[in-house]
């Protein structure tokens, strides 16, 4: 079995050499020829798969994206040929979770009061939105949720409508991209949705950002009217509306599911889903790959809140600010978007992050969030 491998996937040569005769490229140099005698087809969100990509795959009988968004496949196309497709459903909702919640941290970081009294409209309630709701409700934040297809589906959680997710304090986008049928999502906030927001409001895209009309929210920004904007994906990447970036918060290069484990497990869901389309038997694992991550220092944090320690562990484990401000100083083309994203720091999540927590208790919410107290520390 020859399968093509898309280059920024982690520990692809750990998994796929096991399953077939495999191979690496890069998503800006393949071209309809590599796909010749292809079987499997393996990529990240960069690479668009589509009939020019296709015309000459004479062999392909499988294509997997290690990704949660599969918009850059054309599914109509590969189930016009019969090519069966996946994508890694869920792989990086916990680092996407993560995100949100340091901009969170950053933007009331001197007000955790009022972070604590604040709600949170979470529109799309799927893997990301979920994960999110249950990591602010561990912290005693209020969230609404809003997902008109799972509602009409019979999810049991109670759903509000987007004029209601529009009045809360925070809003936090975690829809796919879709332009037709009964919920498309592009510029589900377009200039008319964003007028309905107040400069008191955060508004934060970390999931399309064909989301936002990025154009209307440039405007709304000069006429000084804007939320607070916190901006991970933006309208047609990497040809960015670069214009855009001085005036937002917090922007950064679609990194939000970017943690070594969400990536990593990308891989693995790959990895796993092929197995069992060729009936092959899994011998890896995913934690046979990942190292371990640096251990945290907590004990002197006993002075502080448990909203200050939870501020502190965030920070120290991902900071957000230090993402945006080399965005910011470094992103004014779309060869730097691209390369921004290719070289981006390896971030841990939470899990991974053992606390030393010494003689001192540290407040519940942190193992709620994820985190554990390192060997030999009083477990919660
Ligand atoms: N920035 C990043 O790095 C990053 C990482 C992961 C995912 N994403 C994006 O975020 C999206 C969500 O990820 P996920 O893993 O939660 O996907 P998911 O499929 O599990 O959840 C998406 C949810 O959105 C809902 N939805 C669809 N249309 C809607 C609409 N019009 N209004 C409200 N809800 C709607 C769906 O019913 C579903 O429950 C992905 O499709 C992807 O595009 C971005
Ligand atoms: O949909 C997703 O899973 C994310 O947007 C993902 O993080 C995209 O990452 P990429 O494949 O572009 O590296």
């Amino acid at each position: 079995m020859n399968i093509l491998y898309e280059d920024s996937m982690p520990y692809a040569q750990h998994y796929f050499p096991k399953l077939g005769n495999a191979r690496a490229f890069s998503s800006h140099k393949i071209v309809a020829d590599d796909l010749q005698d292809i079987d499997v087809l393996l990529v990240r969100s960069t690479t668009k798969v589509n009939e020019a990509l296709l015309s000459k795959a004479n062999k392909l009988v499988f294509v997997g994206t290690a990704t949660a968004g599969s918009d850059h496949l054309d599914k109509g196309y590969l189930d016009a040929r019969f090519i069966p497709w996946t994508s890694a459903a869920g792989c990086n909702a916990i680092a996407v979770a993560e995100y949100v919640l340091s901009c969170l941290m950053l933007r009331y970081a001197n007000e955790l009061d009022k972070l604590v009294n604040s709600t949170v409209g979470i529109v799309g309630a799927g893997h990301v939105g979920t994960a999110l709701n249950k990591r602010l409700t561990a912290l005693g934040i209020q969230t609404k949720l809003c997902d008109p297809p799972l509602q009409q589906q019979g999810d049991p959680r109670e759903f509000v409508s987007l004029e209601q997710i529009c009045r809360c304090d925070v809003i936090s986008l975690h829809v796919p991209f879709v332009d037709n049928g009964p919920h498309p999502t592009q510029h589900m906030f377009d200039s008319e949705r964003l007028a309905m927001l107040g400069p008191e409001q955060l508004l934060i895209n970390a999931c399309r950002g064909e989301v936002i009309d990025n154009q209307a929210l440039y405007h709304c920004i000069q006429q000084g009217r804007s939320p607070t904007i916190m901006m991970d994906v933006w309208e047609n990447e990497p040809n960015i509306l670069f214009d855009l970036i001085p005036l937002v918060d917090v922007a950064t290069a679609h990194i939000a599911g970017h943690s070594l484990e969400g990536k990593a497990r990308g891989t693995f869901m790959l990895y796993q889903h092929l197995c069992q389309h060729f009936g092959l038997e899994e011998t890896l694992t995913f934690a046979s790959c990942l190292p371990h991550a640096t251990a945290l220092q907590f004990d002197h944090l006993h002075r502080l809140s448990p909203m200050e320690q939870v501020r502190e562990a965030i920070f120290a484990t991902y900071n957000v600010a230090q993402d945006s401000m080399l965005f910011k100083q470094q992103v004014n083309s779309a060869d730097a978007f691209v390369y921004s994203r290719k070289h981006y720091a390896i971030r841990r999540e939470f899990a991974s992050v053992p606390l030393i927590t010494g003689n001192f208790n540290p407040t519940e919410a942190l193992y709620r969030l994820g985190f554990r107290a390192s060997e030999g520390c009083p477990a919660k």
